[in-house]
């Protein structure tokens, strides 16, 4: 494999812009777009909500883990995972033997911001968000932290976040083909 075909994984907190940002940096780099919750809910004819509120979290994330081992390209794509993808044990490793994976890192009160008009991801979808926001970011934090290089997204336009991530990846491919030659 040549750096120039290396996997970019985007992972990050909800509404860190990992969807948005993955569209842009595929586009750019002429990498196919994969968004593991589009890709689930293709595969499942339904909602990630319904997903959830049918067949429980547990299940949802076993499907993120089946996508991960075998459900996507293992060249030339852009994977934006879901928030809650990296959580389980392994899932982290199982990425980064796969491909380059930046971590998007955005403030509590951005992401507040960012996800408070939308009702798509039902772990937010609960009484009091902000509450359930804060606890789980403090939850995973330790784990964010650890995901590969974290690139801050606040009060940075969409523009220089793609150019941030397409910089890092070269970077972070080339790295990648030496180890893996
Ligand atoms: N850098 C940014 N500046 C302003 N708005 C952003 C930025 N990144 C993402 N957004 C907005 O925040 C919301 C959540 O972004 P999304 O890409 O869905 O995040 P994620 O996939 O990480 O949950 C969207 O409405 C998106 O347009
Ligand atoms: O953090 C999480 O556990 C989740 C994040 C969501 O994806 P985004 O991070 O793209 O919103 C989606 O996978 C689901 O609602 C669960
Ligand atoms: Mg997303």
């Amino acid at each position: 494999m040549t750096a120039a075909d290396v996997n970019l994984y985007l992972v990050g907190f909800m509404g860190t812009g990992k969807t948005t940002i993955g569209r842009a940096v595929a586009q750019r780099i002429g990498f196919t777009l994969i968004d593991s919750d589009q890709e689930i809910e293709r595969q499942q004819g339904r909602p990630i909500t319904e997903i959830f509120t049918q067949d429980g979290e547990p299940a949802f994330r076993a499907l993120e883990r089946a996508f991960i081992e075998n459900g996507h390209p293992a060249e030339r794509a852009v994977v934006s995972c879901g928030g809650g993808l990296i959580v389980p044990a392994g899932m982290l490793e199982l990425l980064q033997s796969r491909g380059v994976v930046i971590c998007l890192h955005a403030s509590i009160e951005t992401i507040l911001a960012r996800t408070a008009r939308h009702r798509h991801r039902p772990l937010l979808n609960v009484e009091d968000p902000d509450a359930r926001v804060r606890a789980l970011y403090a939850q995973r934090e330790p784990i964010y932290r650890r995901a590969g290089t974290m690139l801050l997204t606040d009060s940075r336009s969409l523009s220089e976040i793609t150019g941030h991530v397409i910089r890092t990846w070269r970077r972070e491919a080339a790295e990648f083909v030496r180890r893996h030659s």
